[in-house]
């Protein structure tokens, strides 16, 4: 489903996955090693709202958060360039997937379990859908959230990569399809 009239070299790209596996993170390093503006959609909505999310949270609801979410993506996805993060929640909504799917190349970052149970210290207070979750919950949680995950063009695994080595591997990867699909004359 990539977009056949956009060059891909023009496309933006979208980072995918479960809260915490690194899609500001790496993003923000694949924005700098390409010379592309970053875009954090949670970041974004948080301006808008002049609020942090688990704010937005508690003051509007979730639904108003996800509304929010589906506008600010459906508006910067349709922008060339950009390497785009969304929030972990934004696949739920199909919409979004579509929307993604069709405008961008999408990059799923992988996590398993085991490694990503180990970041939960860093999270916990700046992700209110963690929030009020046993680590039961939340493990099930990262499980149920796997099927929306499944929705993309390329996906790395990052277990026992640090931040630099994913975002090379992203950068080589795509360099390798550019040149495989639109050779450079
Ligand atoms: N490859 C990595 N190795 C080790 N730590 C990492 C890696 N990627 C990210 N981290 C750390 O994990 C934490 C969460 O990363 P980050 O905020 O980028 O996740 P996220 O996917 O954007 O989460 P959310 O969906 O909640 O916005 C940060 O403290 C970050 O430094
Ligand atoms: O996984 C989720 O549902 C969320 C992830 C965060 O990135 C934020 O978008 C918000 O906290 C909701
Ligand atoms: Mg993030």
């Amino acid at each position: 489903m990539i977009n056949k009239n956009t060059s891909l070299r023009m496309q933006s790209i979208v980072f995918i996955g479960f809260m915490g596996v690194g899609k500001t993170t790496i993003g923000q390093k694949v924005a700098q090693k390409l010379y592309r503006d970053f875009v954090d959609i949670d970041r974004e909505i948080e301006k808008e709202f002049n609020m942090p999310t688990t704010e937005i949270f508690k003051t509007f609801g979730e639904k108003v958060f996800r509304e929010k979410e589906k506008s600010m993506i459906d508006s910067f996805s349709k922008q060339q360039l950009k390497i785009i993060s969304v929030g972990g929640g934004a696949f739920l909504q199909e919409d979004i997937r579509n929307i993604c799917l069709s405008n961008c190349i999408v990059f799923y970052l992988d996590l398993s379990w085991d490694y990503w149970k180990e970041r939960i210290g860093l999270l916990i207070d700046s992700r209110p859908v963690l929030q009020s979750r046993t680590l039961e919950e939340i493990e099930e949680l990262f499980y149920t959230r796997q099927e929306i995950y499944s929705y993309h063009h390329s996906k790395v695994n990052t277990n026992d990569l640090d931040v630099d080595e994913v975002a090379d591997f992203i950068v080589d990867s795509l360099k390798v399809a550019w040149d495989i699909y639109e050779p450079l004359k």
